[in-house]
């Protein structure tokens, strides 16, 4: 695992802005994994900035999200299909027929699932995946003790991931319980794989992502196994690493 530290979340996220420019200059016509949460919202807007400078062209991109919550429909504000479009997909020329989020309202999961998969797979697979990190490790909705070889799934999100995301929400009985999920054995299979921590609250996670044993338990560390991942990380997340 490459270990790529900045001083600031802000120089963290033009990297990993840069990065994902870069695999798609390489490649138009490449396939993108994206993420939601806090964390990648800065470089969204530093890859805007791009796009508006003329140094990025999405127009022949396809991308494929982490996950989405289950029960929530794609409208709904605290969706993970409303958060793309919101803070990504709207300022820059990605055909919006050609971004796919897992459907969180599908009436058979199981199907919607192998569908996804069959999807990515259509696409050549994934270039550049981008992942943020849980608290305890997880990375998309991959909880401590899901399998390294999982595929896209219904998952359950523990209490701690439901209290961590309550703060997007108005109150904490209105956090799905469940979601759908790429595991790890799809994340892996990318090509390259960026993952962007921030601030000090995730200092311990990253910890152990890099310097614990490789376990289930922190799905993270899973992510050693990859030849080609780099951990672009400011000084508060990366200040417990040796
Ligand atoms: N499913 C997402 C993950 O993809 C994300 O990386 C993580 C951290 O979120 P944040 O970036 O808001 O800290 O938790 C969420 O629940």
């Amino acid at each position: 695992m490459n270990v790529a530290i900045f001083s600031t979340a802000e120089e963290a996220s033009r990297e990993v802005a840069r990065r994902i420019a870069g695999a798609v200059n390489r490649r138009p016509d490449g396939v993108l994994g994206l993420a939601t949460g806090g964390t990648p919202v800065k470089a969204y807007q530093a890859l805007i900035g791009m796009y508006r400078d003329g140094k990025v062209d999405f127009s022949k991109i396809r991308t494929f999200n982490l996950d989405e919550y289950i029960g929530l429909p794609a409208d709904h504000p605290q969706s993970f299909r409303h958060f793309m479009d919101q803070q990504l997909f709207q300022s820059i020329n990605v055909d919006p027929e050609r971004t796919f989020v897992p459907d969180g309202l599908a009436s058979d999961v199981a199907q919607a699932c192998s569908q996804y998969e069959a999807m990515i797979r259509d696409a050549g697979g994934i270039d550049l995946q981008l992942l943020g990190i849980g608290h305890n490790g997880h990375i998309a909705f991959n909880e401590p003790g899901s399998a390294a070889d999982s595929r896209t799934r219904q998952v359950a999100l523990t209490d701690e991931t439901i209290e961590n995301n309550a703060r997007f929400f108005e109150s904490i009985d209105q956090v799905p319980r469940h979601a759908i999920t790429m595991g790890i054995g799809t994340i892996l299979e990318a090509r390259e794989i960026v993952l962007l921590a921030l601030g000090e609250g995730k200092a311990e996670a990253v910890k152990k992502m890099v310097h614990g044993p490789i376990t289930e338990q922190h799905p993270a560390s899973l992510l050693r196994r990859h030849r080609n991942v780099t951990a672009v990380l400011d000084a508060a997340a990366a200040r417990r690493l040796a």
